[in-house]
């Protein structure tokens, strides 16, 4: 694997402020370069995060005969175990809107029935993401124009949440660096990172180059999806990303995914595609994109590396 030299800086948007001409111009610049930007003055307190933290290493210190129970061959499917996205990669999923009820119904098999306070803190961390998810959908309306933030009520109502809890296990002694998870792009609108203190995730850059991310301390690291790319005619972008381990201990990730509902049909608004510019995606139903993207048993690793264009592009060239 290559070695990555160059470090970059996110561009910072205060979640809590109202915000104003400058704010919002850098915020689109940061989504139209790279996709990614953090988060600052977001409300989520350490003492949840520390809380679903020490839930979350409970469940993966679990033996594995338990954990796959709720894995891809169960009803539940809540589970991928490793050697699925990466031999280093394990996650959970919870899906929301109701995550009490999603985290329970896997907290039953993990845990038992004394789950409800896993359950709890699940749904206090979902229902606060879905919140932030709003609220930067609309800064980025906002920074797309005058005009652009009734589309929140017209076009995402209906987007909901899925928190993904990502173990990943370290590097072998002798390995230098390893992929944790590799090169992709994310299928949703929006993903919320709460990341690791140990950084490991890099952005691909519009040359090629990785970067590393280097957030700033108690920051959320948000990037954006295929679905959100794919609605604004690639005005926004959703950048390739992976992560790269170096350091021999565990990685813990947060990764909160808001996306649009199964039956949705992304089709950018013509107000968004813009008089006399060309259309960079057909329309396509959200959930068959989703299967595109599903793994498949012999093809596991190739399928990591498409993306939204693959599948809907019109050939155009992206707008400058
Ligand atoms: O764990 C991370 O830092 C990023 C995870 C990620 O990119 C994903 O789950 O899509
Ligand atoms: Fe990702």
């Amino acid at each position: 694997m290559s070695q990555s030299q160059s470090s970059l800086k996110l561009s910072i948007l205060d979640i809590s402020k109202t915000q104003n001409p400058s704010s919002l111009s850098s915020l689109l610049e940061a989504c139209k370069e790279w996709g990614f930007f953090q988060i600052i003055n977001h409300g989520i307190s350490e003492e949840l995060y520390s809380k679903l933290c020490s839930f979350s290493r409970q469940l993966f210190s679990l033996p594995s005969d338990t954990k796959i129970k709720l894995g891809p061959s169960s009803s539940v499917k809540s589970y991928t175990p490793r050697f699925i996205a990466s031999p280093f990669y394990e996650g959970l999923r919870v899906v929301g809107p109701d995550f009490f009820s999603s985290a329970e119904c896997s907290g039953r098999v993990l845990f038992g029935n004394e789950s409800n306070e896993f359950s709890e803190v699940v749904q206090e961390y979902g229902v606060k993401m879905t919140e932030l998810s709003r609220q930067i959908l609309e800064a980025i309306l906002m920074s797309l124009g005058d005009g652009f933030k009734k589309f929140y009520e017209t076009e995402f109502m209906k987007s909901y949440g899925y928190l993904r809890i990502i173990n990943y296990a370290p590097p072998e002694p002798s390995q230098e660096e390893v992929e944790g998870l590799g090169k992709h792009t994310d299928m949703s609108c929006m993903t919320i990172l709460y990341p690791d203190d140990v950084s490991s995730l890099q952005v691909r850059s519009k040359e090629g180059k990785w970067m590393d991310i280097e957030p700033c301390e108690g920051s959320l690291v948000v990037n954006l999806g295929d679905m959100l790319e794919a609605w604004s005619n690639g005005r926004l972008r959703s950048s390739e990303h992976r992560v790269v381990l170096r350091k021999p201990r565990n990685r813990l990730s947060l990764a909160f995914f808001w996306s649009f509902e199964d039956d949705k049909v992304i089709f950018a608004p013509e107000e968004v595609v813009g008089e006399g510019n060309k259309r960079v995606f057909k329309p396509f139903v959200c959930s068959d994109y989703v299967r595109f993207r599903e793994f498949e048993d012999e093809e596991i690793y190739e399928k990591v590396g498409n993306t939204v264009r693959d599948f809907a592009g019109t050939g155009v060239p992206e707008m400058p």
